[in-house]
């Protein structure tokens, strides 16, 4: 899902976009990145691995100057390789350093494009750097050395016009000053913040808005679809919308999953959707199970914990956390490989044997992917001794890939794909299974701003929002990309492809 943040400020930035980043690590935990701009010059920091082993003192003191941005990475297209960690820089026509959240579905016409029209030469198999250099290509047509916000626009306009998929962008550009948009759909989120000091105001961007919070800045609103702001290095805000027609269909998973509860995105609180979530499944729990008789409910620690709560309410029975979560392994879900995936559920969760011995317990989790996790839990409730594992999932069946920066590339990993839900249940070892309506899921979510309508929901329902996806999209998606493909795991290099990097 990939986390970003850029800052225009008044004093250096390196702590700030750092302490943003570690509050967006939740997003994207392979690689991470820094760029700041110091005296007319870029400072990079990035490598694979979490915020806090990435940045040590010693990068951290070089990463001078009060305009940056920074970036968590969960690898969606190329490969896991360090050279692939963003923020991408380009010199040319300016010297612009971009990170980007989302994916893009075009790529390998850009790509051509890149190549045979923009004369440019694209070093890795990453989006986002083809995302950059078209960015570069379309400011170069402005012709001119002064940049102002209107061409700033102009670029952003033709940039929509060529490129499909889902991406909010952070940029800056040195001696200008940040440029931060949002494709037409808004499909990914782009929060707006600023924050009052003596030297005047500061702007900050985000993925989401707890990365305002902890740093001190206020929400000033939701980056629009189609719309582009640019900061200048003064301080001063432009911003324009970019796209003729722009529609709001920001992806669901963000509420389901991704997002951290105490955000607020496209107006909506996560906390709020999920509790709403719980009470829509409580509900359909109470209708459809009525003749089950359920001991007690237990979340699937972390994501599910306040849907979990709310079911509970809904059915007046007790919640209890029966599974404790070891704060030290991080999100499963989102770790590259079936392999580590798997491992990681055992040694990130362990059961509490009262809370089981002898019941019929109720496990919710938010969603139901690989089946990775559901598996495992159900297994570690029956060693612990309880009668009876009825499983419920926030979210519906999950059975079509994701194309917009959610590692879900092959349906034939998916657990649900052509299969009903008592296969699923069968196939996980649950007593009973229930899944959330998509109906029920776009309610809860919508009802926090009925301004949206609709949401991004193709891996429910297949239908893709940017309209592009063809089955030989999604096919050349699967073999390159599902577990194992070769390329998209690569080792990282020793040294690392740092071509613009701070030493180690
Ligand atoms: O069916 P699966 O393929 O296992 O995927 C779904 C599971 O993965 C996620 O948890 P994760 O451990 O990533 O993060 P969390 O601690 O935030 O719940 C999600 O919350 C589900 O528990
Ligand atoms: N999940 C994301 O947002 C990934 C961004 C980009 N597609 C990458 O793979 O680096
Ligand atoms: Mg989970």
């Amino acid at each position: 899902m990939c986390g970003i943040v850029g800052i225009v400020g008044k004093e250096p930035v390196n702590q700030i976009i750092y302490d943003g980043l570690t509050v967006l690590q939740h997003r994207g935990q392979d690689a991470a990145g820094i760029v700041t701009i110091d005296e007319g010059k870029f400072r990079l920091r990035k490598a694979n691995g979490l915020v806090r082993d990435v940045f040590q003192e010693r990068h951290m003191q070089r990463l001078q100057g009060n305009m940056g941005i920074g970036h968590v990475r969960y690898p969606t297209a190329g490969s896991s390789s360090s050279a692939e960690a963003q923020p991408f820089y380009v010199n040319s026509p300016f010297g612009i350093s971009l990170a980007h959240n989302g994916n893009l579905t075009n790529a390998t016409e850009l790509r051509a494009h890149l190549f045979k029209e923009a004369r440019r030469h694209i070093n890795t198999t990453s989006d986002s750097e083809l995302l950059l250099n078209i960015l570069a290509h379309e400011l170069c047509e402005s012709k001119l050395m002064e940049l102002t916000a209107d061409n700033m626009f102009s670029a952003v306009k033709r940039l929509h016009q060529n490129v499909r998929g889902a991406y909010a962008v952070v940029a800056v550009i040195i001696g200008h000053g940040m440029l931060a948009f949002r494709d037409p759909n808004g499909i990914r989120p782009l929060v707006l913040g600023e924050r009052e000091t003596d030297k005047g105001v500061e702007y900050m961007v985000a993925s989401e808005s707890v990365a305002l919070d902890i740093d001190g800045f206020k929400l000033v609103r939701d980056v629009a679809p189609g719309e582009a702001v640019y900061i200048t290095e003064a301080g001063e805000l432009f911003t324009q919308q970019c796209f003729p027609n722009p529609k709001c269909v920001p992806c669901i998973f963000e509420y389901v999953y991704f997002a951290r509860p105490d955000s607020k995105l496209n107006d909506i609180s996560v906390y709020a959707s999920r509790v709403k979530m719980g009470t829509y499944l409580g509900r359909k729990i109470k209708k459809e199970w009525s003749e089950l008789d359920i001991d007690v409910v237990i979340p699937i620690p972390e994501t599910s914990c306040d849907i979990a709560l709310q079911i509970a309410h809904e059915l007046d029975l007790p919640y209890r956390q029966g599974f404790v979560k070891n704060r030290y392994v991080g999100r499963t879900f989102i770790m590259p490989g079936q392999a580590q995936r798997k491992k990681s559920v055992r040694r990130k969760l362990n059961a509490i044997g009262e809370e089981f011995k002898g019941k019929n317990v109720l496990l919710v989790d938010d969603s139901i992917v690989r089946g990775t996790t559901s598996e495992q839990i159900i297994e570690m409730a029956r060693d612990a001794g309880a009668k009876k594992v009825f499983f419920a999932s926030a979210a519906p069946e999950i059975r079509f890939p994701n194309v917009y920066g959610i590692d879900m590339p092959s349906p034939n990993e998916l657990i649900a794909y052509g299969r009903e839900v008592d296969e699923v249940a069968a196939l996980i070892g649950a007593d009973e299974l229930i899944y959330q309506s998509l109906e029920d899921l776009e309610s809860a979510v919508k009802e926090q701003n009925p301004g949206i309508e609709s949401f991004e929901t193709s891996v429910f329902d297949g239908d893709y929002v940017t309209k592009d996806i063809d089955q030989a999209y999604l096919e050349s998606l699967e073999s390159t990309r599902k577990d194992n493909a070769k390329g998209k795991l690569s080792e990282p290099l020793e040294n690392g492809l740092e071509m613009h990097n701070e030493e180690n």
